[in-house]
């Protein structure tokens, strides 16, 4: 592997330079040096302006002039003001286990939340929280800082780095990165990438629309959880509280070194290595197959060039490849139907073998055979396990709460594996591999339908172009042992999966401000009518509550199931709804199993999905906030 450091550079503050001791005793004293050393908000706010400024001015020279270069970032004063902020409103920016909020203007009625003084404040605080974390590291931290296709991006990246440098971290920029490798960064052992980082923060909104932007934490443990991502909130909002402090006018700013790395290359080394091996070292172990990338404009246009090709794949046909963060040909989400027509289109229009979709960061993925049929969400699933299963069997899957009946028999009678359906949130689903692992059951699968996934042998990394590597594994081992070429293999490992006829998911807001809340929170509102629906059904003989469940409540009747929850997010309550009507072939000629004979199934279906939802809709029809106009269109479609 060889060491790339493009470009290093070091932000001085010259009336910092002084005090090189101060920065040692501090970096054990986060607070004390926080408090101590933030500047004042005119200070900041021209800080901002000119360092981001001259410092893009002066990197365009820096790659012909030299390799490294200091320069100084002097605050002058200036009339802007940092807005008001309460930590209410840094509270607001928590999405889970990220943080995300509007990054530039542009969309009506929704104002920038994630301006350059707020991401200053949040990096500060990571920084502040790692040192607190890392108390006993002797020496200087660095943190990786990684970004999506965005527009906003190259700001934030800015703002990030300035943020880190107030909290005395050095930062290694590696540019346009994708999630999975940012983490990766805190795990790879090379000092010539200056790896392992002790944090690594990816600037990313995945999927959302082009004005968002956002957030993921990591050090070598894995992704911050909902409890450290409160935590650097309210440490944001102090340490933007004391921006705003005239008595620290005069503090001092630490030193910080920027580097700039090639770390991708290190990353994508990485997952050609992992084909190689299990193709038992062939150095082009794909070759001949031909496979399309649609990245969707997004961070994932590396994938064809860098791991497929070397690997000895026809790339042709690829699209989206080049970062665009106007998205301007489609949502990078395998989850959007028009994305994963796109790459459909490109497989079947090319020929290709296989089609390899990824969303903006790369943390999700999905597949299409050479027929067009979709390895998308519980196909997914079932192709992962069949692989996964091969190698560990009788291990259990963890997934989401969303996933399908079909599945459940899949993986333990077809795949002799045990189907664990948890929660929705792909934290939730990692954690609960982890979980249990440590409690004596073996787990080496963590997959949601939204195409997160994570394996035991890849640090419980979601990492969708891992997913990836996994069937391509499965394709060049296929050949080697001469079982045929194409996606054939991988189309056989599903063989089986029986797959609902009708599957829909109706969001179902709750009016935050309706009086009948009274004032109390809207999850609390969105348990009652969880509360009520439970005890509506218990005596209904039609149906049945699922005895394991471990959010909201799912229901099986008419069949089909529904599942009816909280988001994890919204003031919405997610309606799933999925029916496959059972017929037994035995008693069905196969001269039925005929157009008619199809279209007879899915109206039936169709028809037991409606009465499903008219359940849900008598039993919440009390529950004024409740917005059920989605119910009202489904019941009364039929
Ligand atoms: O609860 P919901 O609103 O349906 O959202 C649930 C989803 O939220 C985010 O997109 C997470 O990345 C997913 O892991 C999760 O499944």
């Amino acid at each position: 592997m060889e060491g790339k450091v493009f470009q290093n550079f070091n932000v001085v503050q010259s009336c910092y330079r002084q005090n090189k001791q101060f920065k040692t005793r501090y970096q054990r004293e986060p607070d004390l040096f926080m408090s101590t050393l933030l500047p004042c908000p005119r200070e900041k706010m021209a800080f901002n302006l000119n360092s981001s400024m001259r410092a893009h001015t002066l990197s365009k020279y820096q790659f012909v002039l030299s390799k490294q270069r200091t320069f100084y970032c002097n605050a002058t004063s200036s009339s802007a003001t940092v807005p008001s902020l309460d930590k209410n409103d840094f509270l607001k920016l928590q999405n889970g286990s990220d943080i995300r909020g509007v990054a530039v203007t542009g969309v009506e009625g929704e104002p920038v939340s994630l301006p350059e003084p707020v991401t200053e404040a949040i990096a500060a605080a990571f920084g502040q929280w790692l040192l607190h974390k890392k108390k006993a590291e002797s020496r200087r931290l660095r943190v990786s800082v990684g970004h999506d296709s965005r527009i906003s991006a190259q700001t934030l990246l800015e703002a990030v780095s300035r943020g880190l440098g107030v909290s005395g971290l050095d930062v290694v920029q590696f540019g346009l990165a994708s999630t999975p490798a940012m983490f990766n960064s805190t795990l790879t052992e090379d000092e010539s990438f200056l790896c392992p980082a002790d944090g690594a923060i990816m600037i990313t909104a995945s999927h959302l629309p082009y004005n968002r932007n956002g957030f993921k934490f990591f050090t070598s443990d894995g992704g911050l959880g909902k409890v450290d991502i409160k935590n650097i909130l309210e440490r944001a909002a102090d340490i933007y509280k004391k921006l705003s402090d005239e008595n620290l006018r005069k503090s001092q700013r630490e030193s910080s070194s920027i580097t700039k790395v090639d770390y991708m290359s290190v990353y994508t080394s990485g997952l050609v290595k992992a084909v190689r091996k299990a193709a038992g070292d062939l150095e082009k172990p794909l070759e001949g197959f031909h496979i399309v990338v649609d990245a969707g404009n997004g961070a994932g246009g590396f994938f064809a060039a860098k791991v497929l090709e070397p690997l000895g794949a026809i790339t042709s046909g690829s699209q989206f490849l080049e970062p665009d963060g106007m998205f301007p040909n489609h949502i990078p989400n395998p989850e959007d139907k028009a994305a994963m027509e796109a790459i459909t289109k490109a497989v079947l229009d090319n020929k290709a073998d296989l089609g390899i979709i990824f969303d903006t960061d790369v943390d999700r993925s999905a597949a299409v055979d050479s027929s067009g049929r979709e390895f998308n969400r519980n196909r997914l699933i079932a192709l992962l396990s069949a692989i996964v299963l091969e190698e560990h069997p009788g291990t259990t899957i963890v997934t989401d709460s969303v996933t399908s009946d079909g599945l459940t028999s899949f993986i333990e009678k077809k795949l002799g594996g045990k189907h664990h359906r948890f929660k929705r949130g792909y934290k939730n689903v990692i954690d609960e591999a982890i979980r249990l692992n440590s409690v004596g059951e073996e787990s080496h699968l963590a997959i949601e339908t939204s195409g997160h996934g994570a394996l035991k042998e890849n640090h419980w990394l979601d990492d969708g172009a891992y997913l990836m590597v996994k069937i391509l594994n499965k394709l060049a081992a296929a050949r080697a042992a001469g079982q045929g070429s194409g996606s054939k293999v991988l189309t056989d490992l599903v063989e089986g999966l029986e797959e609902p006829k009708v599957a829909l998911e109706l969001r179902l807001k709750i009016d935050k401000n309706h009086p009948d809340l009274e004032g109390s929170d809207f999850r609390e509102y969105g348990e009652k009518v969880l509360q009520h629906v439970s005890n509506s059904i218990e005596t209904n003989p039609n149906l049945i509550i699922a005895p394991v469940n471990y959010e909201g409540i799912r229901v099986s009747g008419f069949g089909g199931w529904f599942l009816l929850r909280l988001s994890l997010h919204d003031p919405v309550l997610p309606l799933n709804i999925e029916v496959n009507i059972c017929i037994k072939l035995n008693l069905v000629s196969v001269s039925k199993l005929s157009l008619e004979f199809f279209n007879w199934t899915q109206a039936q279906s169709e028809d037991d999905a409606v009465k499903l939802g008219l359940v849900v809709a008598t039993t919440v029809k009390e529950f004024n906030a409740l917005d059920t106009c989605a119910l009202s269109n489904l019941t009364h479609s039929s």
